[in-house]
């Protein structure tokens, strides 16, 4: 076997022939498939194996032999290696094309029922691929004195500076330069774990891509008086900023944004923004997603696949905020929105009682024990938009006791939303999956799919 004689280290070629669920390039040696970061399909490629294992192996671009007619110039290598502007290195048409092929490779195989492939549609694209991100979450570190933000390298602890990332709202970026040069001046400084010198660990910041009005958060070790001028001074330099919070943590190791103990600093507790003519409250923790202007997309794609019924009773389940209930409240008669998170809960009746919207009602619970207690025997439709892990097997089973006409499923994860599929085919049949760049530049793919129940 050529494969058994192979090494780490060793230096083959490969011809890549499709694209990764994480977007790396995937070619064969002999019957090896080898995982390639950064190679496209139709590329012969030189590579270093640095993984080894029985049927696949991990390799590094050595030398582009035969390069694809999509590469672009890599620009920002760093943002390479912190995976924030991963897939810099390739044409937005091919990128939208390629995703959908992502979505193509996790139905292929974890799909056993016939799929047929022009319920499949393009990829939704953004007319501005750049600038698109509202929120960033960058820890901080002090590097040669000075207060820098930045990123971790994929898979490791490694540090690297960013605070220009091209998909991040430019006024982001401006404010988080001009926070590092506040921390310097102002002696507000990043938390170090050495000497237990310093404050911050990290800081998110985010804003209403329509309003402008933006929230600033810091995770701090331990609390200083400073942070009060900090926040003056930031105002001063961005009168958008309406808010400012504080939490505290006395766990450095742990990769978390935010604790239980936080106070409001400057300003009010929640900014605004507004979309489809609605206006939602967002405190620090509540979940929103991160493109405003492709999260529009995707509702109205939901809305309009569901084409709901005046007489209809809804779930919007995994429902954050409830944009979802925002958006098709007035087509149907009832909507039960079912979140987890505390904070996201109170955003979602915050902002529906701001709308004006009554026939939605908030339960603050996990999804499948929600449906267990649930009072309403008949559900029409119901919209899903679990985290990356998907439904899973327990969810399903309650959701099949209901038999809703239809679901309407917002995945962000092509694996489980195939998995999940793989279960639900059996009593759904599947109309329609429409995939939507949600995350320009990186391999991350968000779909819409309709599914209606089969004829008993
Ligand atoms: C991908 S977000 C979608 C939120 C919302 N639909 C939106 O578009 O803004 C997933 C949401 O599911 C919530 N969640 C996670 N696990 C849950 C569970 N077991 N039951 C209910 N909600 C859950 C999270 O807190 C998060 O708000």
């Amino acid at each position: 076997m050529i494969n058994e004689q192979l090494k780490i280290g060793d230096v083959i070629e490969v011809e890549i022939k499709k694209i990764g669920i994480n977007g790396e390039g995937i070619g064969y040696y002999h019957k090896l498939a080898v995982f390639v970061d950064n190679a496209l399909p139709g590329e012969v490629v030189d590579v270093k194996l640095t993984e080894l294992y029985e049927t696949r192996g991990v390799a590094e671009i050595i030398n582009i032999k035969v390069s694809s007619p999509d590469r672009l110039e890599v620009k920002f290598p760093s943002y390479d290696a912190c995976g924030a502007y991963s897939m810099q290195h390739l044409t937005y048409k091919r990128a939208l094309a390629l995703k959908r092929d992502i979505l193509v490779n996790a139905l292929n195989r974890y799909v056993t029922s016939k799929i047929k492939y022009a319920m499949i549609k393009p990829t939704i694209g953004m007319r501005e691929p750049l600038g698109y991100r509202n929120k960033v979450s960058l820890p901080v570190r002090k590097i040669d004195g000075h207060n820098k933000f930045g990123l971790f390298a994929k898979g490791s602890n490694e540090f690297i500076p960013v605070n220009d990332t091209p998909v991040q709202n430019p006024r982001i970026n401006e404010m988080v330069q001009a926070l590092e040069l506040i921390m310097d001046e102002t002696g507000f400084d990043a938390y170090i774990q050495k000497d237990k010198s310093g404050f911050v660990k990290s800081v998110v910041i985010r804003r209403g891509h329509f309003t402008g009005e933006t929230q600033v958060s810091f995770l701090l070790m331990k609390h200083d008086e400073r942070i009060e001028l900090v926040a003056e001074k930031l105002v001063q330099k961005f009168p958008e900023i309406m808010s400012v919070y504080e939490f505290l943590t006395d766990n450095y190791k742990e990769q978390v944004f935010f604790s239980t103990n936080s106070r409001l600093v400057y300003g009010k507790q929640t900014i605004n923004e507004k979309i489809n003519g609605q206006t939602f409250s967002l405190y620090p923790e509540s979940f929103f997603q991160l493109n405003t202007v492709m999260a529009d997309n995707f509702y109205n794609k939901m809305r309009e696949l569901a084409n709901l019924s005046k007489d209809d009773i809804v779930i919007d389940a995994y429902a954050g905020i409830a944009p979802v209930s925002h958006y098709i409240a007035k087509d149907c008669k009832k909507v039960y929105a079912i979140e987890i998170d505390q904070r996201s809960v109170q955003s979602a009746i915050l902002s529906l009682k701001r709308n004006n919207i009554k026939n939605v009602t908030v339960l603050q619970s996990d999804f499948t024990k929600a449906l267990k207690n649930l009072e309403e025997k008949s559900i029409d439709a119901m919209f899903f938009d679990p985290p990356r892990t998907g439904l899973g097997y327990e969810t399903i089973k309650q959701v099949l006791k209901y038999k809703p006409k239809k679901l309407i499923y917002g995945s962000c994860n092509p694996s489980t939303l195939a998995k999940d599929l793989e279960m639900l085919l059996k009593v759904y049949d599947l109309k329609e999956i429409v995939p939507l760049d949600m995350f320009p530049y990186t391999p991350l793919v968000e779909s819409v799919s309709l599914l209606v129940l089969k004829d008993e």
